[in-house]
C-alpha cells in the first residue's frame, strides 16, 4: 500500500514511522523545509522515546521517504493520512486554516482514487467540510472517500501507542473504505471501532475531555484533602481499586496541560456552545485546571512571602515527562507568574528547553544540571516529573539551596522519606513537611 502522511508533527511523524516499520511504502510530506532536511538526514525534529531509531531505520530501507513536493507526495498515494495541526483560535474555537489549505492540495494533485483519512483532532463535521473541498476540485475522473480515524497516542509513549493502543476509530458510512482500512490497521491486533463519520470525530473530543475532567477531579479532591488533613495519595489509590474507576488520570497536581487537553476542552465547550448546549461541567474542568497550575505561586508567596527578587529554581518544563513539548505547560503559566511578582528563576529540563526558549527567550536562566538549577535559591518548584527530578536524592536540595523549600507540584517524593530531612516540602493534596526551622538551626550550629 501507498501511504502518505501530510505533517510531520508529533502525529505525522509517529503514524508515518510506524506504518512504515508494518511494511508499507511511506511519503511524509510538511511544509516546513527545514524539518524535511532535518528529517531526509535522519534526526527527528521532535524529541520522540523510540521514534527517531524507527525513522532512521525505515529512510534507510526505502520504506520512508520525506518531501515539500505536493506531487510527489499525493499523485501515487493509496490512503493519505491528515495530521497537520488544529491550534485554537483566540476564542477557542478550532483553526482550522491548515485543513482547508491541505484538502485543496490533495484535490489538486491526486491522480489515482484514494481515501483520505483524517487524524488531525478536529470539530465535528470538519470531515464533511473536507470531502466537499476535495470533491468540488478533485479531477472529475477520480473518487475520494473522506474517512475520519482519530489518534489517540500519549507524547512521551507515542510510538508504543500506535502499536498497543485500545482502539482504533474508523468513521465512514462506505463499508468497503473502512474494511481497506481494517485491513491496513490488521496486523496490530487493536480492536476496531466502525462507527459514522460524526461520531468518530466526537469519540475524540469526549475521550480527550473525559481524561481531563478525571485529572480536574482528582485535584479538587486534592485541594480538598489539604484543607481536612487527608493524604490525596491514599485517597486516590483507594478510590482506583474500584475497577468501575481505575487508577489512570487520578494523579493529583498542578493540572493538565500539552498541545490536546487544554485547546481540545476549549474546542468541545465552544461546539457545544454552538449547538445551543452549554456544557457547564467542561468549563468548570477548565477553571479548576487554570486555577490548579497557579498553585505553586500562591504556594512560594504563602510560604516566603515576597517573591521580589527571590531566586527560584524551577524543575521541568515540559508538559509531562519523556517530551520536549511545552505547549499548553503549567511551567509557563508558572514562569510568567512569578515574573510579573518580581522573582528570578533558573529551570532545568533534561529535554525541552530550547523549546521553552523560543517562547521564553533570555527572561530566565536555563539550566542543564539539577544541581546548578538549585544553587543558592530561596525555593525549588517539581512542576515535571522527569525520572531525573524525581530521583534527585533529598539531600541535594539541602546541600545547594540557600534555602531548603521545595514545592513539589508532581508529588514525586513519598511524605515518610521527606520527614526525614530537615527541610520546608510543600505537596500537593498531602500535608506539608515543614522543618525550616530544623533547617534554620542546623545552619546556625554549622556557621
Ligand atoms: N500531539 C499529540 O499528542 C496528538 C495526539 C492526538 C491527536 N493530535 C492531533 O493531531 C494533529 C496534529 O498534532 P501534532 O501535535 O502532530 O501537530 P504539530 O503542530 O506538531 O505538527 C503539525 C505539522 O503539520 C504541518 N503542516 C501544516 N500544514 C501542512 C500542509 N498543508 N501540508 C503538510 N504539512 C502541513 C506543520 O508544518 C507541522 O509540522 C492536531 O489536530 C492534534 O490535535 C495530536
Ligand atoms: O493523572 C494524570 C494524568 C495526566 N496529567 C496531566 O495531563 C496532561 C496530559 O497528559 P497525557 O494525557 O499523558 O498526555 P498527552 O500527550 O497530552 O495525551 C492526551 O492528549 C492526546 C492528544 O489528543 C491524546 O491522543 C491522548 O490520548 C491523551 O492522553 C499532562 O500535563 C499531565 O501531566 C495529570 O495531571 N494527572
Amino acid at each position: 500500500m501507498k501511504i502518505t502522511v501530510a505533517g510531520a508533527g508529533y502525529v505525522g511523524l509517529v503514524t508515518s514511522a510506524c506504518l512504515a516499520e508494518l511494511g508499507h511504502i511511506v511519503t511524509c510530506i510538511d511544509i516546513q523545509k527545514d524539518k524535511i532536511n532535518m528529517l531526509q538526514n535522519g534526526r527527528s525534529p521532535i524529541y520522540e522515546p523510540g521514534l527517531e531509531s524507527l525513522l532512521e531505520k525505515n529512510l534507510r530501507n526505502g520504506q520512508l521517504q520525506f518531501t515539500i513536493n505536493p506531487h510527489r507526495a499525493y499523485s501515487e498515494a493509496d490512503i493519505i493520512f491528515i495530521a497537520v495541526g488544529t491550534p485554537e483560535m483566540q476564542d477557542g474555537s478550532v483553526d482550522l486554516k491548515y485543513i482547508h489549505v491541505v484538502s485543496h492540495t490533495i484535490a489538486h494533485y491526486i491522480e489515482k482514487d484514494v481515501i483520505v483519512c483524517t487524524k488531525s483532532t478536529v470539530p465535528v463535521g470538519t470531515n464533511d467540510l473536507i470531502q466537499e473541498i476535495i470533491h468540488s476540485r478533485k479531477p472529475p475522473n477520480l473518487c475520494a472517500e473522506v474517512v475520519s480515524n482519530p489518534e489517540f497516542l500519549r507524547e512521551g509513549s507515542a510510538v508504543i501507542d500506535f502499536f498497543q493502543g485500545d482502539r482504533i476509530v474508523i468513521g465512514t458510512d462506505n463499508p468497503e473504505t473502512a474494511s481497506t482500512l481494517e485491513q491496513l490497521y490488521l496486523p496490530l491486533k487493536i480492536p476496531i471501532i466502525k462507527t459514522d463519520i460524526k461520531s468518530a470525530e466526537m469519540i475524540k473530543y469526549a475521550s480527550n475531555a473525559f481524561l481531563a475532567t478525571k485529572i480536574s477531579f482528582i485535584n479538587e479532591i486534592a485541594n480538598l484533602c489539604e484543607k481536612v488533613g487527608a493524604d490525596i495519595e491514599e485517597v486516590a489509590d483507594g478510590i482506583g481499586r474500584d475497577k468501575r474507576i481505575g487508577h489512570h488520570f487520578l494523579k493529583a497536581g498542578i493540572g493538565f496541560g500539552g498541545s490536546c487537553f487544554p485547546k481540545d476542552t476549549k474546542a468541545l465547550v465552544q461546539l457545544a456552545g454552538n449547538a445551543d448546549h452549554p456544557f457547564e461541567l467542561l468549563e468548570a474542568v477548565m477553571k479548576v485546571n487554570n486555577r490548579q497550575q497557579f498553585l505553586p505561586v500562591l504556594i512560594a508567596k504563602e510560604t516566603i512571602g515576597s517573591l521580589k527578587d527571590k531566586k527560584i529554581a524551577l524543575l521541568g518544563l515540559a508538559f509531562k515527562p519523556d517530551t520536549d513539548d511545552v505547549r499548553g505547560s503549567a511551567s509557563l503559566t508558572i514562569v510568567k507568574e512569578l515574573l510579573a511578582e518580581g522573582a528570578v528563576v533558573r529551570a532545568y529540563d533534561p529535554a525541552a528547553i530550547p523549546n521553552a526558549q523560543k517562547i521564553l527567550g533570555d527572561t530566565i536562566e536555563y539550566a542543564y544540571d539539577i544541581r546548578f538549577a538549585l544553587q543558592d535559591t530561596d525555593l525549588a518548584i517539581i512542576a515535571t516529573e522527569w525520572e531525573q527530578i524525581k530521583h534527585v536524592p533529598l539531600d541535594v536540595y539541602r546541600t545547594f539551596m540557600k534555602n531548603p523549600i521545595v514545592i513539589d507540584g508532581r508529588n514525586c517524593y513519598p511524605l515518610d522519606k521527606v520527614q526525614k530531612y530537615p527541610m520546608t516540602y510543600i505537596s500537593i493534596g498531602r500535608p506539608a513537611v515543614n522543618k525550616a526551622q530544623q533547617h534554620d538551626d542546623l545552619r546556625l550550629n554549622n556557621l
